[in-house]
């Protein structure tokens, strides 16, 4: 049997999708002389099937990114398009996973799993139509009665990706999901996300601090500055896929990109100075 977000594809809500885009968004939280200013003037457009990845100095609006795009955070209107329209309210493409994985406890894994879907409506019943058969494809299969805690890490934040996989949603907004794992634990999650990624080309926006990953994963790296975010720089990756990490830190190119992006980060004057402020 096909997996639920493999039989999505066809649907309507995947078949429609087409481009995501910030558009000119400004942010600030609060007002006047409280104001936060998040967000200026930020513009970046996401074609459906892209893998985006962001990178940016820590505190810099990255999450904030996210929060509008979801439509969790109201922003200024126009500043987040659906297929060129305005996006008003929670935005129907996107499914979003959280820096942290958000599981709940009580709930086993097969209870964790479907809970994106009982978010969006469905019973408790229709949300787990299929999801038990599809636990192998992710590293779960005989886990499904397991809580949370008798988990590693890295099976944590499969239950978390599967859950937001599950909503059948064709933009996936991963906001630093293995930022909490071990190198090699995160290594693994990147490759399986990568293996995903090559079977169902889901439309993916990834944040991390980590340029590696950013490298490793993404079709585009979109460089972030200090707050208030804004685009630093977009370094169109080209690297051959399929990806193999030890493959790729040989590669002049990614040496050479890898290089560019730590520039940016962390010998970039203006950045180090926000840095310190922060430390
Ligand atoms: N609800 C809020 N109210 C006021 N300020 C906020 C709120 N949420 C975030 N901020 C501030 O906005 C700025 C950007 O936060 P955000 O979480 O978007 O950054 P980030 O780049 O994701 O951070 P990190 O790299 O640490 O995950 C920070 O200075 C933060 O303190």
């Amino acid at each position: 049997m096909a997996a639920p977000w493999r039989r999505a594809r066809s649907t309507g809500t995947e078949a429609e999708f087409r481009s995501f885009a910030f558009d000119h968004l400004s942010f600030a939280y609060g007002e006047g002389e409280d104001a936060v200013e998040t967000v200026r003037d930020f513009s970046l457009e996401v074609k459906a099937g892209e893998f985006v990845t962001i990178v940016g100095p820590s505190g810099c609006g990255k999450s904030t990114l996210f929060n509008v795009a979801s439509g969790l955070t109201p922003a200024m209107p126009g500043g987040v398009r659906v297929n060129g329209e305005p996006l008003t309210g929670v935005n129907p493409y996107t499914a979003y996973m959280f820096q942290r994985d958000a599981l709940l406890d009580w709930r086993d894994v097969l209870g964790n799993v479907s809970l994106g879907r009982e978010f969006l409506g469905a019973s408790k019943k229709e949300a787990e139509a299929g999801l038990r058969e599809s636990l192998a494809e992710f590293g779960l299969e005989g886990f499904d009665k397991r809580r949370p805690y008798e988990l590693s890490g890295g099976m944590r934040q499969r239950v978390a990706l599967m859950r937001t996989y599950a909503t059948d949603r064709p933009v996936l907004l991963l906001d630093e999901p293995f930022g909490a794992l071990d190198a090699l634990t995160r290594l693994r999650m990147q490759e399986f996300l990568l293996r995903r990624w090559d079977d169902d080309h889901r439309t993916v926006i990834f944040i991390t601090h980590d340029v590696d990953e950013a490298l490793l994963l993404g079709d585009r790296v979109i460089v972030l500055t200090p707050r208030p975010a804004r685009i630093c720089e977009e370094i169109e990756v080209g690297l051959e896929r399929p990806r193999n990490a030890e493959a790729l830190m040989v590669s002049p190119d990614y040496i050479s990109m890898r290089a560019r992006i730590m520039h940016l980060l962390h010998g970039n004057p203006a950045v180090a100075a926000r840095e310190e402020l922060v430390a």
